[in-house]
């Protein structure tokens, strides 16, 4: 039987993304949407003061296309605190004008397919500090979830341990050439949500999206055995800027 490689779990994660009801936004009062943008504002700085303390992290992004407007993602030690967030942020005013377009449960999660065997990562700040992550205010994010294929010849988990280490090395490779233009943060989601990992990509320049992404098809990993489900693309939303790209 091939051996399951041990995960080093950190921060829960939440990917709440919603659409807006423009026309019922338009309808509303100016003091109704005042209120509304008062209070997405009020709850992003308490957020940011999360952030400073280190005790969580979150990105809030305006989206292209269709699919939705913002995506909130929300960082905490917690399911629990997850939850308290995503309650508050249903509560408000603001979410009167929105519709749920998809959401992501998952957990930040680095594997051991790198480490020896004697050495036990977490020992390592560095490693400590991936998994409890702080988000980049970089201007483009990109999210998706995934699955690895288990489909005839095509079977990630029947692999052993050793190819698939070698595999995901390869993986690092090409992911190391864009050291600087993206921060890659992987989530896992067995048993917490619909696929397997959360892939959320920031670039300060949003064509290397689509580089990385490219390039990676060709690593063996993904090329024959990734699956992916639906591509999220958009634009930082700084907190100065939301009455802006609210106002109608
Ligand atoms: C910025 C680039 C970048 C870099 C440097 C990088 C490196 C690494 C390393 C070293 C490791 C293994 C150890 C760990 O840290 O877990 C991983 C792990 C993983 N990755 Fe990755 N990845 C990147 C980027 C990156 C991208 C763009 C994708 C999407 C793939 C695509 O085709 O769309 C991805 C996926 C994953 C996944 C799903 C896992 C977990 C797989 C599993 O079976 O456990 N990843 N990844």
């Amino acid at each position: 039987m091939p051996e399951a490689v041990e995960t080093m779990d950190g921060w829960y994660c939440l990917h709440d993304l919603r659409k807006i009801d423009w026309a019922k936004w338009k309808k509303a009062s100016e003091e109704e949407r005042r209120q509304a943008v008062d209070e997405i504002k009020t709850m992003l700085r308490e957020w940011e003061e999360v952030s400073e303390a280190r005790d969580g992290s979150h990105a809030f992004y305006s989206l292209m296309g269709q699919k939705a407007d913002i995506i909130l993602m929300i960082l905490r030690p917690t399911m629990k605190e997850l939850e308290e967030i995503e309650l508050r942020f249903n509560k408000s005013k603001f979410a009167e004008f929105t519709t749920p377009s998809y959401s992501y449960v998952s957990v930040v999660e680095l594997s051991k397919y790198m480490s020896k065997p004697q050495d036990n990562p977490e020992d390592n700040p560095g490693v400590r500090a991936r998994l409890k992550p702080k988000l980049p205010e970089w201007d483009h994010i990109c999210f998706y979830p995934m699955d690895k294929r288990r489909e005839g010849n095509d079977n990630w988990y029947m692999l052993p341990m050793d190819e698939r280490r070698q595999l995901m090395y390869e993986h690092s490779l090409t992911g190391r050439k864009y050291a600087g233009e993206i921060k890659q943060i992987i989530t896992g989601s067995m048993g917490f949500d619909d696929w397997e990992w959360s892939v959320t990509l920031f670039a300060k320049d949003v064509l290397q999206l689509k580089k990385i992404v490219y390039e990676m098809r060709f690593d063996v990993v993904s090329a024959r055995y990734g699956e992916f489900g639906p591509f999220y693309v958009g634009n930082l939303l700084k907190t100065d800027d939301i009455p802006a790209y609210l106002a109608v």
